[in-house]
């Protein structure tokens, strides 16, 4: 018959078990990292859905989307007055060559990227001409700065084109989920409530964001 257990003895059950729990915890760590490839995109994880990283980054386009949309403010007052009218052809297809010529060295699929992008520039527009409509209608309103487009705004644009392309990789074949309209139409929410987003920005977002998903 075996002794019962000394002191010793029971501390080194309890060790024993502790590893055994680390174990399964470095198990269930490591198959959630796993989600992800090394190249950035996510995986669907499972028949139900989209991974949670790729329904974040879904998150993550909404936010950036909105930080594009909050640079019509600039363009439009960089405009202002200037006879510079607010459809640019020239700028847009370099933006949009820019994005397509990242995407494809990326590997990404370059019609979602055009389609995500022909929105942005859309969604500019269209708070460039509301902003124009307000200012013509009230000066008051008329904001104090002009800033500089090509020393002030396109850097910030560069930059969200960026981010927004790493967003687009991140959510994959999430952008053709069934869930993906109902995340992003409730970030919307949450987005333009949290940035306190008028009527005009608010449907900025709306039009940035209106193709986004793509669901079949
Ligand atoms: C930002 C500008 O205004 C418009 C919006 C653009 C955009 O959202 O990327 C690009 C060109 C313009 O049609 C601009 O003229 O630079």
């Amino acid at each position: 018959m075996p002794a019962p257990p000394d002191g010793r003895g029971r501390s080194r059950a309890v060790l024993r078990r502790c590893a055994a729990a680390l174990a399964l915890l470095y198990c269930v760590v490591a198959c959630v990292s796993d989600q992800h490839d090394d190249t950035g995109s996510a995986r669907p994880s499972t028949a139900a859905g989209a991974s949670p990283a790729a329904e974040q980054a879904v998150r993550t386009l909404v936010r950036l989307a909105a930080e594009r949309i909050a640079t019509a403010d600039s363009v439009a007052a960089a405009k202002w007055g200037t006879g510079r009218p607010v459809d640019d052809p020239v700028a847009e297809k370099a933006v949009l060559d820019a994005m397509d010529t990242r995407a494809a060295r990326l590997g990404m699929d370059r019609e979602v990227v055009r389609r995500v992008f022909e929105d942005q520039i859309e969604a500019n527009k269209a708070v460039q001409r509301a902003l124009h409509e307000r200012w013509e209608e009230d000066s008051e309103l008329l904001p104090a700065l002009r800033p500089d487009l090509v020393k002030q705004v396109d850097p910030v644009l560069d930059r969200l084109g960026g981010e927004l392309l790493e967003a687009i990789r991140g959510a994959g074949p999430a952008l053709s989920g069934p869930r993906c309209a109902t995340v992003l139409d409730r970030d919307k929410a949450l987005t333009a409530r949290s940035a306190g987003l008028d009527a005009v920005h608010g449907d900025g977002l709306d039009r940035a964001l209106a193709h986004t998903c793509d669901a079949p």
